[in-house]
């Protein structure tokens, strides 16, 4: 079973054909650009971690009833430099690495500690994020990549910090009706409060002649100082509606000192990562037309959540929907000897780690000044979430479950920020191997789902139908891979109303379970 996660793939560079049964839909045109770790060792030398996995991009094109698959790894200085020393000479997430092993501890601690804020890899593997016209794959770190997006060609490396100062970004960002982009990162300035910005990257170029990158017209919304000086929250993704952006300041942090001694004290970044069970999260609701946050303080629970799924604004209140988990016990899951030992016993445990829970949370606009302490201030009647006043006079949330067992959320993204019925996900009982695809109904709670033996499938994309008139009228494309040596891969299409498979086309090529994508309509 963990051929699943770390299995080498050879890149397919030249597109090839796959052999379509059934048939999509003529309006289905454009490309499926994804992303995801692919190589995970290097000579002699092995990854631990999921998410170290050099970035390999596919793409899948859907012409005239035709489907074309490539693939190619991400040529990132780290892909480079790894390769030429045949060895992995860069530090990700769950590896330390060292460029010069004949170094002596006193040289490494000269070196790394004359920089607060260790250079972090470039090794960008889990999403595709549209900036103006052009396409970047990304990661979490200050670096991205401008990629082409038909030949998957790498272009360019950029650096968040020539644009803005930041040396975290998130690989989730946000798009409004105009392609404008929205995105947020953590500066972790050396002996200052580290803060949080949000950003806008505008549509249009920075000049007429459109060859200046519309990154220099960067924008800053608003900036939010940590709450804890040496420890800012670590977060995958934000929400945001029409007018309002929503960020979770959970307690799960990032240790600056760790982050600053963890070269020479030999340890991976994942260790600077801490969990903190007795403190609360806070929620943090900034209002994009004042570019301020709200007077309100908003908290619940100590949570975990990487995935906001989408959130609105009805009837003078904020409903977001978030994945969330009662601890950080996720990031560990994914060592690769984690996952081996994980396949070898998810059948007798099947609860290796904490439950990914859809919830409901629910934040009232109206003042909550004159109102009496212990008053829930949700007026919504349709739903159970809450937010009662507390003696402090802020806000205490309190969720409705939606549902347990899935992740990667995605839905009909023409209802970003608007109310909205229909989650498509994985659905991961046997955590953290998706074994289904489910479509979650938020209203009424019903899940439609699609399975086969030996297949787990990647996150589902919903490409809406021109002229739709429903939130369903569309399909859902996931690509599946099997365990099953007689299977090869293949790009499952789905009607999106009914989860039926309309058509599906199987992929002579190498292909494993990635992260994240995005579809560009022809
Ligand atoms: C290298 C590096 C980082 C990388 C984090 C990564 C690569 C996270 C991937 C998360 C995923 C894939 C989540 C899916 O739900 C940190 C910790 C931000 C900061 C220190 C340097
Ligand atoms: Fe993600």
């Amino acid at each position: 079973m963990h051929t699943l996660f770390n299995k080498k793939i050879t890149e397919t560079p030249e597109p090839v054909k796959a052999r379509v049964e059934g048939s999509f839909p003529a309006w289905l045109q454009g490309t499926l650009l994804r992303n995801g770790p692919g190589l995970f060792s290097v000579g002699e030398t092995s990854y631990n971690h999921w998410f170290d996995g050099m970035a390999l991009l596919h793409s899948f094109t859907f012409k005239e009833g035709d489907v074309y698959y490539r693939s190619k790894y991400l040529r990132s200085d780290t892909y480079n430099k790894n390769t030429r020393a045949n060895r992995i000479v860069v530090s990700e997430f769950g590896t330390m690495a060292y460029p010069d092993p004949c170094q002596s501890i006193f040289t490494k601690v000269f070196s790394y500690m004359s920089h607060t804020i260790p250079d972090f890899t470039d090794n960008c593997l889990i999403n595709i994020i549209k900036y103006g016209k052009d396409y970047y794959t990304s990661t979490e770190t200050n670096y991205f990549h401008k990629i082409d997006p038909n030949t998957l060609e790498t272009l360019q490396k950029v650096d968040y910090r020539k644009y803005i100062a930041v040396n975290l970004a998130t690989s989730h960002p946000h798009y409004d009706q105009e392609g404008n982009t929205y995105n947020m990162g953590t500066s972790i300035i050396e002996m200052g409060k580290p803060k949080y910005t949000i950003f806008k990257v505008p549509s249009a170029a920075a000049d007429s002649a459109k060859k200046k990158p519309c990154l220099k017209n960067l924008e800053v919304v608003c900036s939010i100082p940590c709450r804890s000086r040496l420890a800012p929250s670590y977060y995958h993704s934000f929400g945001m509606t029409e007018n309002y952006i929503i960020f979770i300041e959970q307690p799960f942090k990032l240790d600056i000192l760790k982050l600053a001694t963890a070269y020479y004290r030999g340890v991976n970044w994942a260790s600077c990562l801490k969990f903190d069970a007795d403190d609360n999260t806070l929620i943090h609701l900034i209002d994009k037309r004042t570019q301020r946050p709200v007077a309100t303080k908003f908290y619940t629970d100590a949570l975990v959540v990487y995935h906001h799924v989408n959130a609105y604004e009805e009837d003078g209140h904020v409903v977001f929907d978030i994945i969330a988990y009662k601890d950080s016990s996720l990031y560990d899951m994914f060592y690769l000897a984690n996952l081996q030992q994980s396949s070898e016993r998810f059948e007798a445990e099947n609860c290796l780690s904490s439950a990914p829970v859809c919830k409901r949370y629910v934040l009232p606009l109206h003042s909550a000044k004159d109102a009496e302490i212990g008053k829930n201030m949700v007026k919504l009647e349709s739903t159970t979430a809450t937010a009662v006043k507390d003696k402090e006079g802020s806000l205490c949330c309190q969720p409705e479950i939606h549902c347990e067992g899935m992740e990667l959320p995605r839905i009909n993204y023409n209802y970003n920020g608007k109310k909205y019925r229909y989650v498509y996900a994985c659905r991961v009982e046997w955590r953290p191997f998706p074994t289904k695809i489910g479509k979650l109904d938020v209203t009424t709670k019903q899940m439609l789902e699609w399975q086969e033996d030996d297949c787990w499938p990647a996150e589902p994309v919903f490409v809406p139908a021109p002229n739709a008139v429903e939130e369903d009228d569309g399909v859902i494309l996931s690509s599946i891979v099997s365990t099953n040596p007689n299977k090869s891969p293949f790009m499952l299409i789905l009607d999106a109303k009914t989860f039926q498979e309309v058509a599906r086309a199987t992929i002579n090529a190498d292909i494993h379970l990635d992260l994240h994508g995005y579809f560009i309509p022809q």
